[in-house]
């Protein structure tokens, strides 16, 4: 049996009843009433809980209570007389658990006893009307900000209806671990709220209330947390407590199934090698072990599919079939595939249509299709049937958050031959390809913390931190996504500036995409060809590398001559790199070698490639300079409808932002 699962509704965004339909939609069983949105919710308690019972969802806790234990008189009776009518409000929502969450205000007595005193009392009314009151250490509280002050203080007052009540946050932010819990008898184990965040050097109180994370999210050990918990016997519902600007201004729906997937994967975590005793092992299929990328698929039109064939044909890519009954070509360079999609009326031309050439599909290699299928299905991300032709073969597929395609592929199966004819291998123009290195994605704002949690759950890809790019016009967060082998990278870009690559990608794009893709050359010195459009790297950059890392001259010439970017880790791996220029200012192309176990992006250049893009940029949009892809671009909005020249941009006048090839 799964643990009983609960969110809080501060979590989610919109109206009352918004929070709990959402909540209810995603399969919670379980619902946190935060004061605050009943307060500003224009139904009576009573309603809000015929709501939630109609809706299958129990009120788990009405929360908070503030600034309760251990004040002067009068305030000390004045709170008790707060607490009666709190319950009274308990009664009518239908719960019989309040949080107390410790006190925060200066006048606060350092008298525990005193605090003991006044949460017994509370518990004893509370009592009288067959309620219980849970005592909280907020991270922040001015006497008791550990969770063993506040268990002194539970123990201490000796009531059956008082208990202690954990937060993942308050303890972990603190650096705090759960040693000691086992003492805790566990029928005053209350409750437990889970939260998990990025680290981050800042005050406590602001990280909590806007920078908590859902599990696996952040960098917190929510997992062990939750796994001491379980040892020490609590039993009770697990329930999420997320503080979130971006999630209280996000679409309620989203961020609920972002709420249950992460609270699935993590009970499943816990209960996966090493249950505690008596706790169920998990159930959830294992991740799938990735073999790497069988192909990526672009959504393109006849011109645009010719166009984007003629760029990859610079980097040694050539034919290799056509789709028996689709419009649809094979690209092939040495080890990796793409796949040109110009069929009209399929989920490619859909995209095509509202996005203009993109990535629309990838497909994985996973040892066993019919397992990844079934994990991705427990963790909320339903089958996705594409419509096939007669006797095709049917390739397992998912959708990403953004509604990439992602087909799962049998690992060492041929996909190929059944549907496409296939032409006679060619000598290759160029040394192949070993394969794709990386595909990076570009997120609108927001999407961040969702996407990072859907590739670490449906594929077990682990996460790096954050890193932060400067872009000449904005900051551009990074964070890089692995499986556990490196055969799947994916760097993941946001943009708060629509003005960064990211963020014009993004505002071309109207959401998410693939933004560029890197493929692994074994000596990417000669892995493009003499004409291919490569991007230019400023002088500066040479001089600064010569500086850094101490590289020779003919090194040095012979980078600067191949456009070549160079970087180096601390145990001696080194890293050099070169950028196409954007195919009609959407996605570009990196060729990428590895030396010496290397395993970064080479990220100290980011800011080169990008500030180089947005100079190329501005000289196409000057009309200085070819675009070697020809494309029309809206100065004002940059949409992608704007891709047609004799199709007026409907939100402002149409501008020839490049040359006409
Ligand atoms: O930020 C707060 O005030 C607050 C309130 C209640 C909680 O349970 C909590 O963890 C934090
Ligand atoms: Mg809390």
């Amino acid at each position: 049996m799964p643990l009983p699962k609960s969110i809080a509704t501060v979590c989610l965004s919109g109206t009352l009843p918004d929070k709990l339909e959402a909540a209810a939609l995603a399969g919670f069983q379980g619902i946190e009433i935060f004061e605050n949105d009943l307060l500003t919710y224009d139904g009576s308690p009573e309603e809000v809980g015929r709501m939630c019972a109609d809706l299958g969802l129990a009120v788990t806790i009405y929360q908070p209570f503030r600034d309760f234990e251990a004040m002067p008189e009068p305030q000390r009776r004045r709170n008790l007389d707060r607490a009666e009518r709190k319950f009274d409000t308990m009664q009518a929502l239908g719960t019989d658990l309040i949080l107390v969450c410790s006190n925060t205000q200066p006048a606060t007595l350092p008298e525990p006893e005193r605090a003991a005193a006044d949460l017994r009392e509370m518990a004893e009314r509370a009592a009288a009307r067959g309620l219980r009151v849970g005592f909280e250490a907020l991270a922040w509280g001015k006497q008791t900000s550990l969770w063993r002050q506040a268990w002194d203080i539970v123990h201490l007052a000796d009531h059956p209806a008082l208990g202690l009540i954990l937060d993942s946050f308050h303890s972990l932010s603190r650096g705090d671990d759960l040693a000691g819990l086992d003492a805790v008898p566990s029928e005053k184990l209350f409750f437990l709220q889970l939260a998990d965040a990025p680290k981050l050097s800042m005050d406590v109180l602001s990280w909590s209330r806007h920078f908590r994370l859902f599990p696996g999210q952040g960098e917190l050990p929510v997992g062990s947390f939750l796994r001491d918990v379980l040892r020490a016997g609590y039993r009770g519902p697990i329930s999420l407590e997320i503080f979130n600007d971006e999630f209280r201004a996000a679409p309620v729906r989203r961020i609920a199934r972002d709420a249950l997937r992460s609270l699935i994967l993590l009970d499943d975590e816990v209960r996966g090698a090493a249950p505690p005793a008596g706790v169920p092992a998990a159930a959830l299929p294992p991740a799938a072990e990735l073999a790497g990328f069988e192909f990526l698929e672009f959504a393109v039109d006849d011109p645009s599919r010719g166009q984007l064939a003629g760029l990859l044909g610079t980097l040694g890519f050539a034919r290799a079939g056509l789709h028996r009954s689709k419009s649809v070509e094979l690209q092939r360079q040495g080890g990796v595939n793409l796949v040109l999609n110009s069929e009209p009326d399929s989920a490619a031309s859909e995209r095509f249509e509202m996005f203009g050439p993109a990535v629309c599909a990838m497909a994985l290699r996973v040892d066993d299709p019919a397992r990844a299928l079934a994990r991705a299905q427990s963790l909320l991300s339903p089958a996705w049937q594409e419509r096939i032709g007669e006797g095709e073969q049917r390739i397992p597929a998912i959708r990403a958050p953004d509604g990439t395609l992602i087909y799962l592929v049998r690992t060492g199966s041929d996909i190929w031959s059944a549907d496409f004819n296939l032409a006679a291998p060619q000598a290759a123009a160029l040394p192949p390809l070993a394969g794709i290195d990386h595909v990076v994605q570009a997120l609108a704002p927001g999407h961040l913390d969702g996407f990072v949690l859907f590739w670490r759950a449906v594929f077990g890809l682990q996460a790096d931190p954050v890193w932060e790019l400067p872009d000449p016009f904005g900051i551009v967060r990074s964070r890089t996504l692995s499986s556990a082998s490196r055969s799947v990278r994916l760097p993941l870009n946001v943009s708060e500036s629509r003005q960064t690559t990211t963020g014009r990608f993004v505002s071309a794009y109207a959401g998410a995409g693939v933004h560029h893709v890197a493929f692994a050359a074994p000596d990417v010195s000669a892995a493009a060809a003499p004409d291919a459009p490569m991007l230019d790297i400023p002088e500066n950059y040479y001089d600064d590398l010569a500086a850094r890392f101490g590289l020779g001259d003919a090194q040095l010439a012979a980078l600067q001559r191949g456009h070549l970017l160079y970087d180096q880790d601390a145990q001696g791996g080194s890293f050099v790199h070169a950028y196409t220029h954007a195919f009609q200012d959407r996605f570009f192309f990196e060729l990428v070698e590895r030396r010496g176990g290397y395993d970064q992006y080479g990220a100290p250049n980011a800011a080169v490639r990008m500030a180089a893009q947005a100079r190329q940029q501005r000289k196409w949009a000057s009309g200085k300079g070819t675009s070697p892809n020809p494309i029309n671009v809206c100065g004002s909005c940059a949409r992608g409808r704007e891709r047609r020249a004799s199709r007026p941009c409907s939100r402002s006048r149409l501008t020839s932002a490049t040359m006409q090839a």
